[in-house]
């Protein structure tokens, strides 16, 4: 039998705050107007993780399963006075994102988790704790907007930005400063899967500086095969638009803190620049979320298998389920799945694009975490927005293409690749079967870390 829901104070949850405008989570945290809590608990986890993804305990009074969307600007106030109520407006706070927010905490293993409009809204978020003069110290593979958003702080707004390479975790110890006010860290990142060992690097930036914050993207695994905060990030952020909501039907962004005050900051800034998710869409990533063990488990399963398909005919592929992949060991060492984002080179960017144009199961398009399987060059769609000089700078390969897998058939889908691989000339086909046609010109490439 389920156990009732307790509001801030570990009271029955029917009996209200004596002060309604303070209101504490069961830890005696303030919080902004909320209503009771729709998760179990205090947001933390009871059971599996495939259950609690499912698992809510709404206090809906017509006991509705499914969240309802509370499609309001405003809230009626019972005074003048105002303040009163638990909801005003839906900026500041509306039931359906609370209730989704709610669940997210729970599943990010967070205090508090807080839902915005998208991956790069929840970025701009956490930069609006950054002031002139600040340095942030990040990594030199990294997702094309963030660079963007990266650059632009750096060039207006007078943030000091060092891409490092975050794969060598000693070496971003000696960047930080007394100045250093963020760390920002991917892993796996994107598009070249390199691994950043972020338990380390927490560790050495806090030693080091103890006022700056980890910031961990984990749009690549999704809390279902990491949670950053265990291992010492203080803010972890992810893309909704990608596994969490898992059907390219939403964009949305989730933040997720365990320390107050900053989840207070956070809050802040979203209530203040307007940025919160829309009810209609906190609905739509809330049923999302329900799927995403079951989702992420066919798609990891289908990635693998791609993966090993493609390695087993001569081609140099970057994916985390490898054994190949130069830190398998550290990736497992913090992650409980590999993903389903892999990559691979052809040894030529025109035979690439005839790989990428001639699939049709594999859609042509940025974004991944879907349901569909989709194809792209990175260069040329999702990481554009990087220029091409500093792409070469970062050893981004032009041919690279990068593979995000979906529930598929994992047979239909490596027929449809193989069937693209001929038709583009990127094999040899023999006998007994076929090779990678420029597997010869890969053989002498520097190892992947290099
Ligand atoms: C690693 C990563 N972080 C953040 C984002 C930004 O997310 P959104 O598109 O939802 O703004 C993306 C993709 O867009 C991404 O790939
Ligand atoms: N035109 C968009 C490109 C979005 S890329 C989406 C996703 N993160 C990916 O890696 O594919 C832009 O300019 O941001």
């Amino acid at each position: 039998m389920s156990t009732p829901p307790t509001n801030g104070n570990g009271s029955s949850s029917t009996s209200k705050p004596s002060n309604p405008l303070k209101r504490v989570d069961l830890d005696g945290h303030d919080l902004p107007p909320s209503p009771a809590p729709s998760s179990p608990r205090n947001g933390r986890r009871r059971y599996a993780l495939a259950t609690e993804l499912v698992y809510t305990e709404s206090k809906d009074q017509y006991g509705a399963s499914s969240v309802p969307i509370y499609q309001s600007a405003t809230f009626k106030q019972s005074t003048a006075q105002g303040g009163q109520s638990e909801y005003d407006y839906t900026r500041s706070g509306n039931p359906t994102r609370t209730h989704l927010e709610r669940h997210l905490a729970k599943i990010m293993n967070a205090n508090r988790a807080l839902a915005v409009g998208s991956g790069m809204g929840a970025l701009d978020v956490v930069s609006r704790l950054l002031r002139p003069g600040d340095e942030v110290i990040t990594g030199d593979d990294l997702y094309g907007g963030t660079h963007r958003l990266l650059t632009y702080l750096a060039t207006n707004m007078g943030i000091v930005v060092k891409h490092v390479d975050t794969t060598d975790a000693e070496g971003v110890r000696s960047h930080i400063t007394e100045k250093t006010a963020m760390v920002l860290l991917e892993t796996p990142t994107n598009p070249l899967i390199k691994i950043v060992d972020i338990q380390t690097i927490a560790r050495a930036a806090h030693e080091a500086n103890p006022k700056a914050i980890v910031v961990v993207d984990n749009t690549m695994l999704s809390p279902m095969l990491l949670n950053p905060l265990d291992i010492g990030a203080d803010v972890v952020y992810e893309s909704g638009t990608k596994y969490l909501s898992g059907h390219h039907d939403i964009m949305a962004g989730v933040l997720a803190v365990n320390d107050t005050e900053l989840g207070n900051k956070l809050f802040f800034m979203i209530n203040s620049t307007g940025c919160g998710l829309t009810p209609n869409d906190c609905f739509l990533l809330m049923r999302g979320v329900k799927t995403l063990a079951i989702r992420m488990e066919k798609q990891q399963a289908n990635a693998q298998a791609i993966a090993e398909f493609l390695e087993s005919h001569g081609f140099r592929v970057r994916y985390p389920g490898l054994k190949s992949h130069p830190q398998y060991d550290l990736h497992w060492s913090m992650a409980r799945g590999a993903g389903a984002v892999l990559s691979f080179e052809t040894g030529d960017p025109a035979v690439s694009a005839r790989i990428v144009e001639a699939a049709r199961l594999w859609g042509i398009s940025v974004s991944f975490g879907c349901v569909n399987s989709l194809i792209s060059m990175p260069c040329q769609m999702s990481h554009a927005s990087i220029d091409s000089k500093t792409r070469a700078e970062r050893q981004m390969p032009e041919d690279i293409i990068r593979l995000c897998v979906g529930i598929e058939d994992a047979d239909d889908l490596i027929d449809d690749l193989s069937r693209a691989l001929v038709q583009a000339g990127a094999v040899t086909v023999t006998l007994d079967g076929f090779h990678a046609t420029g597997a010869a010109e890969e053989v002498g490439k520097a190892p992947l870390t290099e």
